[in-house]
């Protein structure tokens, strides 16, 4: 039957307007939508009803009225009033006024609306079944929810829940055949909007948002509508069972319903304000709901579930994924540790000698940095130590590189353990060492000196055909008190600079920079 509809120019210059509660639809978009000729619109009365709802103090008489010139409107309104879903007595409703005082405003309102749009079978292109049943189902949800959650609200969200996809008919007008190919499946929602974005820069929330405003409905409800994506969370009832009401009529038409409540209780086990109790009324109350609601819409009815047993399969399968998700987040922390280990044991490499295993130049030289700052800031004392093995080409070439490398390992460890805790021993290069020591003056530093000596001319540092080996050391030391070293570097020359006067002078011995102006 032929219907009066809103003209395509009046949706042209609302969605090119700007709405504080609605973010702006992108630019392109904006475009063909204004240009759109098949934009779905409402019949002229179902446009006159929503602007009455807007009125502060909407009127019986007034919506009666305004229905009444539309015959086919008033005729399904009235063969809701009479359908056993509203009716609770055995009396006939037979004029409109009696059928919208009998559905209540909000009832009236989203027959009206609903009864402009696209039915199905209106295309090939898009499942209009489903997305019929879906909105039903997320118009009672929303409403079954809210007398639990907000109860005054309940009216008005039955409306925004069954409308709240109605982007998608805009988005399939303003580019049916992109659309349709593009769009992987109508069920699984996630996906659906993804591309969107990806199509058009925002998803058919925002756009179904747009397209309410066009017919007139207020904007905080086209608000509710680009916002029904939203997580869930609790804090804004009415915003709750929105958000939830879709994805509660998502999991009843989903392939495995199980698995998709499984997911949903997951999601609402942080939520304080909901539990599964009144999740499994909810369920049934809309399975006694659906039928009738699906025949008013003349759409084929959504398939029957048995709420208990489709949450305690749900249960069961988040507790076995519950037990997955251990399983993998104990490999998980297992595989960590390995890294973690891997990574102290790089980090360990990176810093030490590979033949000595005492520090290396590199951490030696970015500790002593460190180091000497700490003492300049703090005026606290510091010294320096430099060692050099005496004739030590000797030994190799007398005994192998081998066996130097032994007597190298074999000092380091000496060194290591004469060392004091703070001290830090490393091996500068070849057979050079280096002795880090904060907070000593000279004369501690000398006592150190002296007792390296000591243990190289008691100790021999290997046997050579069963005859003992004794090493000795040349010895310079740098303290802070020295000098006014300038830096770091300064500072290990002039200990170097030390133990080249132990060398000229004869070696094995320890010597102390002397600073001359
Ligand atoms: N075995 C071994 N020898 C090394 C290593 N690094 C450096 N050398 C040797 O240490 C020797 C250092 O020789 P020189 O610099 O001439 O000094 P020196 O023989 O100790 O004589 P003075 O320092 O003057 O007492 C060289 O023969 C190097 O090959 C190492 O890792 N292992």
């Amino acid at each position: 039957m032929p219907l009066d509809r809103m003209s395509t120019t009046e949706s042209k210059s609302v969605i090119g307007l700007t709405i504080p509660e609605l973010p702006p639809l992108p630019d392109t978009l904006r475009l063909r939508l204004g240009e759109c000729r098949t934009l779905p619109s409402l019949p002229a009365a179902a446009a006159r009803v929503i602007g009455l709802a807007r009125a502060p103090e909407p009127r019986l008489t007034d919506f009666a009225a305004a229905i009444q010139q539309d015959p086919a409107l008033t005729l399904r309104l009235l063969s809701m009033a009479n359908s056993a879903y509203f009716s609770r007595s055995a009396n006939r409703v037979v004029t409109c006024h009696d059928a919208v005082s009998r559905l209540g405003l909000d009832a009236t309102l989203a027959a009206a609306m609903s009864f402009g749009l696209p039915r199905p079978g209106a295309s090939d292109a898009l499942d209009y079944d489903y997305l019929w049943q879906r909105s039903i189902i997320a118009a009672l949800a929303a409403q079954q929810l809210a007398e639990q959650l907000c109860p005054d609200e309940a009216g008005q969200l039955f409306t925004m829940a069954l409308i709240q996809d109605i982007g998608i008919l805009a988005l399939e007008a303003v580019d049916a055949e992109r659309y349709s190919s593009h769009v992987p499946s109508l069920r699984d929602h996630d996906k659906l909007r993804e591309t969107e974005h990806r199509l058009y820069g925002c998803d058919h929330s925002l756009a179904g948002a747009w397209l309410a405003i066009s017919w007139g409905v207020p904007a905080p409800m086209a608000a509710g509508i680009a916002d029904s994506h939203g997580p869930l969370e609790d804090g804004n009832p009415k915003r709750l069972c929105l958000r939830l009401s879709c994805r509660i009529a998502d999991g009843w038409l989903a392939h495995s319903p199980a698995a998709a409540f499984s997911d949903l209780l997951h999601q609402l086990a942080l939520l304080e304000s909901l539990d599964i109790a009144m999740l499994v009324s909810v369920l049934e109350d809309l399975q006694q709901r659906l039928p009738t609601l699906a025949k008013l819409f003349e759409i084929t009815c959504p398939p029957d579930i048995n709420s208990t047993t489709l949450l305690a399969e749900a249960k069961e399968l988040l507790f076995e994924q519950n037990l997955l998700l251990n399983q993998r987040l104990a490999e998980q922390r297992h595989e960590l540790e390995a890294l973690l280990a891997r990574h102290d044991e790089l980090d360990e490499q990176h810093r030490t000698d590979h033949l000595t295993r005492l520090a290396n130049r590199p951490w030696l030289e970015k500790l002593l940095v460190q180091h000497f700052d700490c003492a300049l800031m703090g005026k606290r004392p510091l010294s320096v130590m430099f060692i050099d093995l005496d004739h030590f080409k000797r030994i190799n070439d007398l005994y192998g590189h081998r066996f130097g490398d032994e007597v190298l390992i074999r000092f380091a460890a000496a060194l290591e353990n004469m060392v004091r805790e703070d001290d830090i021993a490393g091996r500068y290069g070849g057979e050079e060492f280096l002795v880090i020591m904060p907070n000593t003056r000279r004369e501690q530093a000398s006592k150190l000196g002296d007792r390296i000596r000591q243990y190289l001319a008691s100790q021999p540092l290997a046997k050579t055909e069963g005859e003992p080996l004794h090493v000795t050391a040349s010895i310079g030391i740098a303290s802070m008190e020295d000098a006014d070293f300038e830096n770091v570097n300064a500072m290990v020359d002039a200990a170097d600079k030390a133990m080249y006067g132990v060398k000229h002078d004869g070696r094995d011995g320890v010597a102390h920079y002397k600073h001359r102006d």
